[in-house]
């Protein structure tokens, strides 16, 4: 039986970025994969939807300098954007496991289920290691509703052959207001249905209804407090259903959360404990079983499921691995965007001892481009130093990384003074916006 140090399971970032760590520091290493290399960022997520979400950039922009330098608006076609994406996600799966093996990792393709605590079987196969690490990820949830079989999910949304003249959108989280920003800018007709009257939950909920408000000027159509019950197909359509709500559609994508993936595994047999938020674990990401731990999205704990977060933690259990750290993970700050057109960013806290609003709209960072809107709320703590911010704007993304820097260096309205920045940008705001 074929033996290593530690067998890692799914080849997504958090996976990859483990096994390279522990290889480049002398393990024999194994990686197994059920399905595409690279996972879901670069094959379904994060980088095929940025892609997408080019053309919409470009076209917001030639909007709202329309009559001001552009005369015609087109609409953003989506065949040709497709082809553009498939330029990147095409080679991902292929040049990930190729890259794995030039390391000398050990590529497995196939279904692994464990059969005892140190040993598992891919392709009737038996494989054993010290230790383990399941980075499997998360995949799409469905409503369990009547006419699920009919809802698409994020991953079908981002290969779509044809948009579609009408599309219905369920959920109203991250997925739901990147998809709709991307359908609308082709032309399509756009429907978000929420069972609830907060979206983006986890956001400050009066600049994510300024979101909304900017999606709604651009044509979306938002539907809150609708639980929607069923889905019929009808004559080539889809008629959706709820408490005194009807809406006929082309299309229905499924954006109300995602699972981990810890089916499949028989995780039983190695006496790892799991959920349906994902592997139980210790605060150092170590599982019911000692010598199994896991990272990145399939963890069941609070931390936001992002690329960087799996990154983090492939970095910190590599290090327990390697006799490193013994210390409990203690993740940095995470900033976080929702890539609508606005973006829609924070970072710390969200309440503190001075808070700091400003509709920035008319600064020339935001004007010379005819923002819509631009939005900035800072957090500050007793001792006048930034502890937290949300931004709503086109530049929120490059903005929150310069205030999480701000916020590790404990900084002030004196500190950022003594800073020069770049003029004219965000960042060179920065001192008028504390
Ligand atoms: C539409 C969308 C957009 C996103 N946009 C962003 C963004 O802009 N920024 C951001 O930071 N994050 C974004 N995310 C989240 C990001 O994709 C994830 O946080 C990240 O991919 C998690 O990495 P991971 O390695 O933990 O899991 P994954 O990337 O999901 O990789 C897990 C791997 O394990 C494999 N696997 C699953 N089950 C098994 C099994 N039983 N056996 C073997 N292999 C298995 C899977 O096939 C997959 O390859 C987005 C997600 C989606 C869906
Ligand atoms: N820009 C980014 O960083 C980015 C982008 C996409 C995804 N992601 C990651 O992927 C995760 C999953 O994204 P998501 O949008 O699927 O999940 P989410 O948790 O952000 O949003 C799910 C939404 O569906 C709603 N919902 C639940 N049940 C519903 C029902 N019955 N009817 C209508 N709505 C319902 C929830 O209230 C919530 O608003 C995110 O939490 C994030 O970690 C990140």
């Amino acid at each position: 039986m074929e033996k290593f140090d530690t067998i890692i399971i799914g080849a997504g970032p958090a996976g990859l970025a483990a096994a390279y760590n522990l290889k480049g520091n002398g393990q024999n290493v194994a990686v197994i994969e059920n399905n595409l290399w690279g996972g879901t960022c670069p094959n379904r997520g994060c980088d095929p939807k940025k892609v997408l979400l080019s053309g919409v950039e470009a076209r917001d922009r030639m909007a709202q300098l329309q009559n001001k330098g552009f005369d015609n608006v087109p609409f953003v076609n989506w065949e040709q954007l497709e082809t553009f994406k498939e330029k990147f996600t095409k080679p991902v799966s292929t040049g990930s496991r190729k890259g794995i093996v030039d390391a000398g990792i050990t590529a497995i393709d196939g279904q692994p289920k464990f059969t005892s605590e140190d040993t598992l079987v891919v392709n009737g196969i038996e494989y054993q290691a010290d230790k383990f690490i399941i980075a499997t990820g998360q995949r799409p949830s469905y409503l369990d509703i009547v006419g699920k079989e009919h809802l698409l999910s994020s991953t079908d949304f981002l290969s779509l052959k044809k948009m579609p003249e009408d599309i219905t959108i369920i959920g109203a989280g991250y997925i739901a207001f990147e998809l709709a920003t991307i359908a609308n800018a082709t032309g399509a007709k756009v429907h978000i249905i929420h069972h609830n009257d907060r979206p983006l939950k986890e956001f400050d909920q009066e600049y994510a209804m300024e979101l909304v408000k900017q999606l709604e000027n651009k044509g979306i159509d938002f539907n809150f407090n609708v639980d929607t019950q069923s889905i019929t197909a009808q004559d080539g359509k889809y008629l959706l259903k709820a408490d005194n709500f009807e809406l006929t559609t082309d299309l229905v994508i499924g954006a109300t959360g995602r699972i981990a993936n810890v089916d499949f595994l028989d995780l039983e047999k190695a006496n790892v404990q799991y959920n349906r938020h994902g592997v139980v674990v210790n605060d150092h990401l170590q599982s019911t079983n000692e010598n199994v731990y896991a990272i990145g999205d399939v963890v069941s704990t609070k931390q936001p499921k992002l690329t960087p977060v799996g990154g983090f933690e492939a970095g910190y259990v590599s290090d327990i691995l390697l006799g490193k750290t013994d210390k409990k993970l203690e993740l940095p700050l995470i900033p976080t965007v929702v890539y609508g057109s606005p973006k829609l960013a924070k970072v710390g806290e969200q309440t503190g001892d001075k808070i700091v609003e400003q509709d920035v709209t008319s600064w020339f960072t935001y004007s010379h481009t005819n923002e819509p809107v631009a939005k900035v709320k800072i957090v500050l703590n007793d001792k006048k130093q930034i502890i937290g911010a949300t931004l709503l704007s086109n530049e929120a993304d490059s903005l929150i990384n310069l205030l999480t820097l701000a916020i590790k260096q404990k900084m002030s309205h004196e500190d950022v003074v003594k800073e020069i920045f770049a003029y004219p940008t965000a960042a060179s705001d920065l001192e008028y916006l504390i």
